[in-house]
């Protein structure tokens, strides 16, 4: 039998003479690596096609290229190694690639007051660009958390204060009675809502960092919204949230303001992005609000 030569349609010329700006492959299973975790990730991997007469790039280049990140820590020195690699692999076609990964970072998160933690699972993007030597690594970061409406609040109070006048209208406040009033459903006749919120970080690092910073940021990012969704939860951990809470109202807008500035605190970052959704219990639609920061100029 005759050794056949296999068709390579990719090496033919384009039929339509047409650069195109991002060819690649979507949605690759991959493991990779990050602060002692395998992730199991999903990769999309692409590079332009500069010379419009080529019929096709290389997929299988790119693809196997992928390999370089099943063995080592993720970093921005081995990203820019795979789209190094991307465009070795292309001279002459490709003058940009672009890698990204998306993952779930579990981190095991303490309970606020008991011994307890759980697991805590926050969807990253980790995105990389190489074009003329430029290389751009940018993060997505999912980070969810609690917020109580401030002005539901102040209408709750103003229900229980209502409440109070009617139910001691014909005495004077004893100190048990009151006690005991407090303790009782009318001493809360009316709650404030709350409601799981989520915020969309997007940062453009810096091109000095050794490593992804996506641990430090997520950590700042709860920090200064104060009221981070909760794991394993017992009545002592739920009171603490409870009161954590109360003592943390905030609308879309100020939730938004404090990541401005906890972002704007942290090293590493050029330029950001920020979403923050209130998946509101009051409507059937979500409250939200954006800020930025030179990110229009990055
Ligand atoms: N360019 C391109 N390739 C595709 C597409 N869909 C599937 N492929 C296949 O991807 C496979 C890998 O392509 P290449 O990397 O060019 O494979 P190859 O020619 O064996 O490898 P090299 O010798 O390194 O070029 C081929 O079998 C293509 O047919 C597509 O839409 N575009």
């Amino acid at each position: 039998m005759n050794a056949l030569t296999l068709p390579d349609i990719a090496a033919q010329a384009s039929r339509q003479a047409l650069p195109l700006e991002w060819v690649g492959m979507c949605g690759i299973a991959l493991p990779v690596f990050f602060d002692g975790q395998r992730l199991n990730a999903k990769a999309d991997a692409g590079v332009s096609l500069d010379d419009g007469n080529a019929r096709g790039i290389h997929m299988s280049r790119l693809y196997l290229a992928l390999e370089l990140l099943e063995q080592e820590n993720l970093s921005p020195v081995l990203l820019r190694r795979v789209l190094q690699r991307f465009l070795d692999s292309h001279e002459g076609l490709s003058s940009s690639a672009h890698l990204s990964i998306h993952a779930d970072l579990l981190l095991k998160r303490p309970a606020l007051i008991s011994p307890l933690a759980g697991w805590k699972s926050y969807p990253v993007t980790i995105e990389a660009r190489l074009k003329n030597a430029m290389f751009h690594v940018e993060l997505k970061i999912d980070v969810p958390y609690s917020s109580t409406c401030p002005c539901s609040a102040a209408l709750s109070r103003q229900l229980i204060q209502q409440q109070f006048i009617d139910d001691f209208a014909n005495k004077p406040p004893q100190h048990a009675d009151v006690l005991a009033w407090l303790g009782s459903p009318n001493g809360i006749i009316a709650t404030p809502h709350s409601q799981r919120s989520s915020a969309k970080l997007r940062v453009r690092l810096a091109d000095f960092l050794d490593e992804l910073p996506l641990i430090a940021i997520i950590n700042d990012a709860e920090a200064a919204l104060g009221t981070a969704v909760q794991t394993a939860v017992k009545r002592a951990d739920e009171q603490a949230f409870a009161l954590a809470n109360g003592q943390n109202l905030m609308f879309c807008e100020d939730a938004a303001r404090r990541l401005n500035l906890a972002l704007k605190r942290s090293t590493g970052i050029n330029a950001f992005h920020i979403r923050v959704t209130h998946a509101e219990s009051l409507h059937a639609h979500d409250a939200v609000a954006e800020s930025r920061f030179s990110w229009e100029l990055a």
